[in-house]
């Protein structure tokens, strides 16, 4: 399959008062062309740091310092992300066009001064050299695939004349309103009821469907990305801990953290009694790692060669799936 983007060896770190945090120390992933890949991992892992290095939209007092992002565009270039400035014209071009984003709070996206319309046909004009006609026509069009009703009269509204869902769409609207090759949704659907949260990965399959477009998802939901996962990376304490396509990762979980995600995750129907498995204890300071497997202090499998150093790369049975503990026969074979 072939990939759309390729992360190798992310280091971004974060400075604060004479002390780093790594935040990424050693990503390594691959977004495939129309596939959707899963991040998942608790609060704090990297998931939105590694997201903001490929948009190259990393706060201040952050950077990245290793690695390499490449964006494999359709006429067969290689474009070094990792080493465009934030704001070249290379990148802002990138953005939107090729490569755009959705949020948790849509009002990260949307401007609540303008019109949902203005918006979209600006982002669009921004983009490509058609008349401003053209561009509403195109953007009441996408209002209407994302299954905006009145779409005729929403176009001229204002982002706080709609409702927290209406708003997601819009701003999918928006992000997809250049056609681009690649959506990095960061936790969408956080802040909306489960109706409403359905109905948004509902919208992202379609577009998957329609446009052949690959989705970067991030969420802390395991559930969700049973549902919706080609491929999945789990991440922990800025490292990818397990990782390949979903049917591998979720039928043969090797990590004791993934094994943990898993079990973690309420059964519809089986009632208030069920064995649900909370983590235990707390994800480490990033500022005072353990010096081995960052897991280790949380983990059941631990012995004292944990301590020693970050597990390696290893590959289940040879095949895509990749698994960083020494332990991961053993924890693959324990049901
Ligand atoms: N603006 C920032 N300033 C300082 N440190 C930051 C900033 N943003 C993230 N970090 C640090 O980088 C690390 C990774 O954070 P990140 O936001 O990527 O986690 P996450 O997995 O997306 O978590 P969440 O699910 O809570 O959004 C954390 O240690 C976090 O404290």
């Amino acid at each position: 399959m072939e990939n759309i983007i390729t992360v190798k060896n992310l280091k971004t770190y974060f400075y604060a008062n004479n002390r780093c945090n790594k935040a990424l120390n050693g990503v390594s992933m691959e977004i495939k062309r129309g596939k959707t890949l899963c991040i998942v991992g608790e609060s704090g892992c990297g998931k939105s740091v590694t997201a903001s290095s490929i948009m190259q939209l990393l706060p201040k007092f952050s950077r990245i310092e290793e690695g390499e992002i490449i964006y494999h565009s359709e006429d067969g270039k290689d474009i070094e992300i990792h080493k465009l400035e934030k704001n070249s014209k290379e990148m802002r071009r990138l953005r939107g066009k090729d490569i755009a984003m959705i949020f948790q709070d849509p009002m990260t996206a949307l401007n609540p001064v303008y019109t949902i319309g203005w918006q979209i046909v600006e982002m669009i004009r921004s983009h490509e050299n058609i008349s401003k006609k053209e561009a509403k026509e195109r953007a009441l069009k996408l209002l209407k695939d994302m299954g905006i009703p009145l779409a005729e009269k929403r176009i001229d509204q204002y982002p706080h004349e709609f409702s927290g869902g209406m708003r997601q769409r819009a701003m999918i609207a928006m992000a997809m309103s250049c056609n681009p090759k690649v959506l990095i949704a960061d936790e969408p659907t956080t802040a909306l009821d489960v109706t409403i949260q359905a109905q948004i990965f509902e919208l992202m399959e379609k577009l998957k469907r329609e446009y052949n477009t690959a989705i970067m998802l991030i969420t802390h939901d395991m559930g969700v990305v049973c549902e919706l996962a080609d491929d999945v990376a789990v991440m922990y304490m800025g490292n990818i801990i397990e990782s390949g396509s979903a049917k591998e990762v979720l039928e043969n979980p090797s990590h004791p953290y993934t094994k943990a995600l898993l079990k973690s995750i309420p059964v519809l129907g089986k009632g208030a009694d069920q064995d649900i498995n909370p983590i235990k204890g707390a994800t480490p300071d990033p500022f005072d790692r353990p010096p081995g497997c960052q897991f280790a202090p949380r983990c059941d499998y631990y012995s004292k060669e944990c301590d020693e150093k970050m597990p390696e790369e290893e590959f289940v049975n040879g095949s895509t799936h990749m698994v960083r503990c020494i332990k991961c026969k053993e924890v693959a074979l324990n049901v």
